[in-house]
């Protein structure tokens, strides 16, 4: 591993970007954010004013070409990620991508072609339940095959509110795409077919279209899960899976499996609710960077690959014609280029202690 810091551009500074910015600062180790991008020139030049070697810029493709850029981070919105990826691929810079990958599976199809046409990976994607701790163990144990045959899983999806330009469409493209990993990830399968159904629209919804709404993935391997997504629940953030196998069930994220403290006052009993992914999310996002960062000193790249990437979006983009149209839609999977061989299921490794 190489002994000199990896120098570090952070394209887009909204919430994602300024807490990796500050996790690269802080918490990581062998980083140094140089640069930071955002259209928003006022938001970026405020994240690199406490830095002095920390240039800041309006415009990607400059911080890109920055002095001492070795690596990118971006975590601008989904729709923005592909022609920061593509020209990362012909500078031959490693990049930690937010999810989505991109938006579309079209998309995601270029930025697999021009990674291949590099000839070996580059991109990790920011698939951060694959870091969590309850999920890692969620893993070891399904992977150990105790519980046996997985044939269900049912998930929870929670969000307090989204910010009034969240449409419906994201609710698959931005909220279940996590959940679309997870599946993949957790069982080495393909989901090859998506239904979505929708209860009575609510009067008082935040957000456009139905919420919550049920999402039906079939799996590969006969396997089906539910998802939950609820965009706007308004009292807290809720991520939780339980997995039905044949020989018994395995659950994360209900309150009882999270530590803190209970507290019986006023007549009332309980702990608190984590209000969002910053909180609930924070310990993963801390191993995912580490990761990366480890990965790229290294030259190399692990984790969420671009085909992971890919694949979400196919998935994705079945979702939304289900969401639209109201009918089972099968997932059109292109075929898995043998660069991405190995990366499906890639494992990092479980938090010690
Ligand atoms: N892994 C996770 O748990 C989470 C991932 N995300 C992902 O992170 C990314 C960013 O999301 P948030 O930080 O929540 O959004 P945000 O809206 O808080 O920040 C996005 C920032 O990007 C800037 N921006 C927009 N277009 C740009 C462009 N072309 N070039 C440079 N900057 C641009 C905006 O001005 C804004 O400052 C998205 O891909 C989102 O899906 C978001 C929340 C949680
Ligand atoms: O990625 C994230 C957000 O973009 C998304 O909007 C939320 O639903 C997810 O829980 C969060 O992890």
């Amino acid at each position: 591993m190489s002994k000199t810091p990896l120098g570090v551009a952070v394209i887009g500074t909204g919430r994602m970007g300024a807490d990796h910015v500050h996790r690269l600062r802080e918490r990581v180790s062998g980083a140094e954010v140089v640069a930071v991008a955002d259209v928003d020139g006022d938001r970026a030049a405020a994240l690199a004013e406490a830095e002095p070697a920390c240039r800041s810029y309006s415009d990607a493709g400059r911080a890109l070409a920055a002095p001492g850029v070795d690596a990118v981070l971006i975590a601008s919105p989904g729709p923005a990620h592909e022609e920061v990826l593509l020209e990362s691929l012909e500078r031959g810079l490693p990049v930690l991508c937010e999810k989505p990958l991109t938006p579309d599976p079209a998309g995601a199809l270029r930025v697999l072609a021009a990674e291949q046409r590099f000839g070996s990976r580059l991109i990790q994607v920011g698939f951060m339940r694959r870091y969590d701790a309850e999920f890692l163990a969620l893993k070891a144990l399904l992977d150990r095959g105790e519980l046996g045959q997985p044939l269900m899983m049912h998930c929870a999806h929670r969000n307090v509110g989204m910010p009034a330009w969240f449409t419906e469409q994201m609710m698959i493209n931005d909220s279940v795409v996590h959940e679309i990993d997870c599946t993949r990830w957790l069982w080495g399968q393909e989901i090859t077919a998506v239904t979505v159904v929708k209860p009575g629209a609510r009067a008082d919804s935040p957000v456009a279209g139905s919420d919550p709404q049920l999402v039906l993935l079939e799996t590969s391997g006969g396997a089906l899960v539910t998802v939950e997504i609820f965009a706007a629940c308004g009292f807290g953030y809720q991520v939780r899976a339980e997995v039905v196998c044949s020989r018994g069930t395995a659950t994360v994220g209900t309150d009882d499996a999270r530590p803190g403290v209970r507290v019986a006052a006023a007549g009332r009993w309980g702990g608190g609710v984590d209000q969002d992914f910053l909180t609930r999310f924070g310990d993963a996002y801390q191993r995912e960077l580490q990761e990366w960062v480890d990965a790229a000193r290294s030259g190399r790249a692990t984790g969420p690959s671009t085909w992971d990437g890919y694949a979400a979006a196919a998935v994705c983009a079945a979702g939304v014609t289900a969401q639209r149209e109201g009918v089972r839609t099968p997932v059109e999977l292109a075929e898995r280029p043998p660069l991405y061989g190995e990366s499906a299921a890639g494992r990092p490794r479980l938090p010690v202690g």
